[in-house]
């Protein structure tokens, strides 16, 4: 599906989506215990369906209700599935069953679409080899297809840091339920570190202790999943919220607020900061889960992405129609997501008429709203790519044409009816 967009003046109210990576994660702590929990305000999309299917083919049952999603748990000792485990475009699946996978007692096999076929898991394998499973990559290139076993009995593993963080938050999920507990060494410092503290935030919220610092992190062996009271609920999304957010800061002149913004561990409400210090007028009441932003007058500003790696799509193209160069510095590992975000967000503001330069580690967006041009540009299979290139869409002269909007299911389902719900003109076409 294409979508083709206008410039236009956003105002009103939106909901923030519930977090992608706090709904995965609830969605697994629950499938690792031994009984039910209700995980509330979950985000049902594409990826999260896919770590369903996951805690399904595991042995746990799933059942989908009104605003909550209840899971009945294999209790640490997963199923081997009699079925691949399809984690279609999401790597958090990937990444944290791949570790699920290693405490069954048979093989399993993992794989994805295409984007997710190309994505590295080497070091992964390499851990669960080191902690006596069985990891394997099909093609012998560190990617999915994977085939992966045990049971391990946990241990102490050193895998790089700097590659994905997944694989850390993975293997301390598992290790908790391992009879002698995890260990894991960092061999490079740690990018990406706050989805750690999601990882810790959830586990705790499900009883199970994990800790570390620096280089050094572990699980304790032999813990239960359980969430207290059987209940857990899933805050609002930061990095949804950024595309909110940033409408607000270049297209509302009378203001928009974005609910469902409570305080949590993403590194992402870092968005808030970056807006600010780029002119735009933005409260944020934590107490009421409130945000209010107008438009301003944006000016470039220099931004590191080493902790929020998926707040670079967003920075590129507001920083496209602010003032200024936008430098956003600490971006390697953006390219190792659904795509090379950082080429991908370089190439596809080029279309529309903006200067970016790129380098390995960092890309430069010398920005002006007056040069922006409507394009056709390729969401390249990306919903973040998708949403970031509607912001440009937004400010830039005459109609811009995304191509594969569809994608914004992934991690946004209502993107686009929450734009027109805003006062964005969205039309669709096949
Ligand atoms: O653990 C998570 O929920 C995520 C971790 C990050 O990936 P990396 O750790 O691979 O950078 C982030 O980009 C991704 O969208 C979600
Ligand atoms: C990279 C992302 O997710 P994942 O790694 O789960 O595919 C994302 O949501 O931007």
């Amino acid at each position: 599906m294409d979508v083709t967009l206008t410039p236009a003046t956003v105002t009103g109210q939106a909901r923030a989506p519930p977090s992608k990576s706090y709904t995965h994660r609830a969605i697994l702590a629950a499938g690792y215990g031994g009984g039910t929990a209700t995980v509330h305000n979950p985000l049902v999309s594409a990826d999260t369906r896919a770590t369903m299917a996951a805690v399904e083919a595991f042995g746990g049952r799933v059942e989908r209700g009104d605003d909550a999603v209840t899971i009945t748990g294999f209790d640490g000792r997963p199923d081997v599935p009699d079925r691949i485990v399809n984690c279609e475009n999401s790597g958090t699946t990937m990444r944290l069953t791949t570790a699920t996978a290693a405490l069954a007692d048979g093989l399993v096999v993992l794989t994805g679409d295409e984007s997710l076929r190309s994505r590295p898991q080497g070091p992964l394998l390499d851990a669960i080899e080191q902690l006596g499973g069985r990891a394997e990559s099909t093609r012998a290139n560190g990617q999915a297809p994977l085939v992966v076993g045990g049971p391990i009995d946990g241990g102490r593993a050193a895998i790089p840091g700097d590659v994905s963080s997944q694989f850390i938050s993975a293997l301390l999920m598992a290790g908790a339920v391992t009879p002698d507990g995890l260990t894991v060494d960092l061999e490079t410092a740690l990018k990406s570190a706050p989805y750690v503290e999601i990882t810790l935030d959830v586990l705790d919220a499900f009883g199970v202790a994990a800790s570390g610092e620096g280089r050094e992190w572990s699980a304790p062996g032999g813990q239960t999943y359980a969430a207290s009271d059987g209940e857990y609920r899933v805050p609002g999304d930061f990095s949804s919220m950024s595309y909110l957010l940033s409408a607000g800061a270049l297209a509302a002149p009378e203001g928009l607020r974005v609910v469902g913004a409570e305080p949590s561990a993403q590194g992402d409400v870092a968005i808030v900061e970056h807006l600010q210090a780029m002119g735009a007028p933005l409260r944020w009441d934590r107490e009421a889960g409130t945000i209010d932003v107008e438009r301003g007058a944006l000016e470039g500003i220099e931004a590191s992405v080493a902790d929020t790696p998926d707040l670079l799509p967003t920075l590129a193209a507001v920083g496209a129609a602010a003032d200024g160069t936008t430098r956003i510095v600490d971006c390697e590992h953006v390219r190792y997501k659904e795509t090379d975000r950082v080429s991908a967000m370089a190439d596809e503001l080029g279309r529309m008429g903006a200067s970016v330069t790129e380098h390995d580690d960092e890309l430069l967006v010398h920005g002006s709203e007056t040069d922006l041009e409507g394009a056709r540009v390729d969401g390249r299979g990306d919903h973040r790519i998708v949403m970031a290139l509607a912001l440009a869409g937004l400010v830039a002269d005459g109609e811009t044409t995304i191509e594969g909007a569809e994608h914004v299911d992934v991690s946004f389902p209502g993107f686009f009816e929450t734009m027109a719900e805003l006062g964005v003109d969205v039309v669709r076409s096949d």
